[in-house]
């Protein structure tokens, strides 16, 4: 891993309809993000939070079937522009949400960096949803989707072209929420995903050793994209789509440490962190603790 970290919030909540993950990168630096880096020896670069545009009226407005479209749209091309300048100064993207349509822009950012960059969606939900089969028309349930090119030319389109991943290189781990048009999309694509039944079956060093092999051979980037409802609502309350059974606190913590050993992943971030529904910063808290976990605390 890079020794250098560039690190932004983006405090965005218009691709869902819960109020308060906007504030989710202040909560995650408050819990002490930059220290803790610090302390394992990384240079870390602040660049600060993306300023997300203000729509007229923050409820409900929707265009073409998506909730908030062109602010979403536009946060995200912001967004990454300031991932690009990260990695053109050679320094590892460590982005903190906000809601999960900000994965659109820092997938668009990373991209054009690799032929081949991987994806790691550490999730409940698939987030593969476009506005004919999302049943809420929130953009936060569509970013990998978007990320393949699937859905509206203002999302599909930002940085100027329009897949930035190919389906072979996403596994999705911890899925327990999908709705049907996403099972659709993971039948047809044969996107490999490790939902709760496998972690179950198969426990999380196997699952992470497949993802780990699976990736290695065909891709020079992966990108780690955490969304802390990936977790059980009892380790991870403050977040605004809860799904019960989840990934536990050593799974997840498990997982990152051997992401670490493997040495293979070149960007990440954490998302969906609303302190408004936490309880006293503990899912902002869980989230700097995994980061831990991903940049080497047990070795060091
Ligand atoms: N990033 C998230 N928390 N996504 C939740 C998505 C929920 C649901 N599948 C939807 O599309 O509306
Ligand atoms: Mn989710
Ligand atoms: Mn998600």
């Amino acid at each position: 891993m890079k020794t250098k970290l560039g690190i932004i919030g983006v405090p965005m909540d218009l691709g869902q309809l819960r109020r308060g993950v906007n504030m989710g990168p202040s909560a995650i630096r408050y819990a002490g993000v930059i220290e803790r880096l610090e302390k394992l020896g990384y240079i870390i670069d602040d660049y600060g939070d993306v300023d997300i545009p203000t729509p007229d009226r923050k409820s409900n407005q929707m265009q073409d079937g998506l909730r908030n479209l062109n602010e979403v749209a536009e946060g995200n091309r912001r967004l990454a522009e300031k991932v690009e300048r990260i990695i053109e100064g050679d320094a590892f993207p460590l982005i903190l949400g906000g809601d999960h349509s900000i994965a659109i822009g820092s997938l668009a950012g990373i991209a054009r960096h690799y032929s081949n960059l991987g994806v790691i969606w550490y999730d409940a939900h698939g987030d593969l949803n476009t506005s004919d089969t999302s049943p809420s028309g929130n953009i936060h349930g569509m970013p990998l989707a978007v990320s393949l090119g699937l859905g509206h030319d203002d999302l599909t389109m930002i940085g100027g072209y329009r897949e930035k991943i190919k389906p072979e290189n996403i596994v999705i781990i911890g899925a327990r929420s999908l709705d049907s048009g996403e099972k659709e999309l993971i039948r047809e694509r044969g996107i490999k995903v490790f939902s709760m039944h496998e972690v179950d079956r198969m426990g999380m060093t196997a699952v992470i050793q497949e993802t780990i092999q699976y990736l290695k051979e065909k891709t020079d980037g992966v990108h780690l994209s955490l969304d802390l409802d990936g977790l059980d609502p009892n380790e991870a309350p403050g977040v605004g789509t809860p799904v019960v059974g989840g990934l536990s606190y050593r799974e997840s913590h498990l997982a990152m440490e051997m992401l670490q050993e493997a040495g293979m992943i070149t960007s990440a971030e954490f998302v969906e962190v609303n302190p408004i529904l936490d309880e006293k910063n503990k899912t902002a808290t869980l989230a700097v603790e995994l980061m831990g976990s991903l940049f080497g605390e047990k070795l060091k």
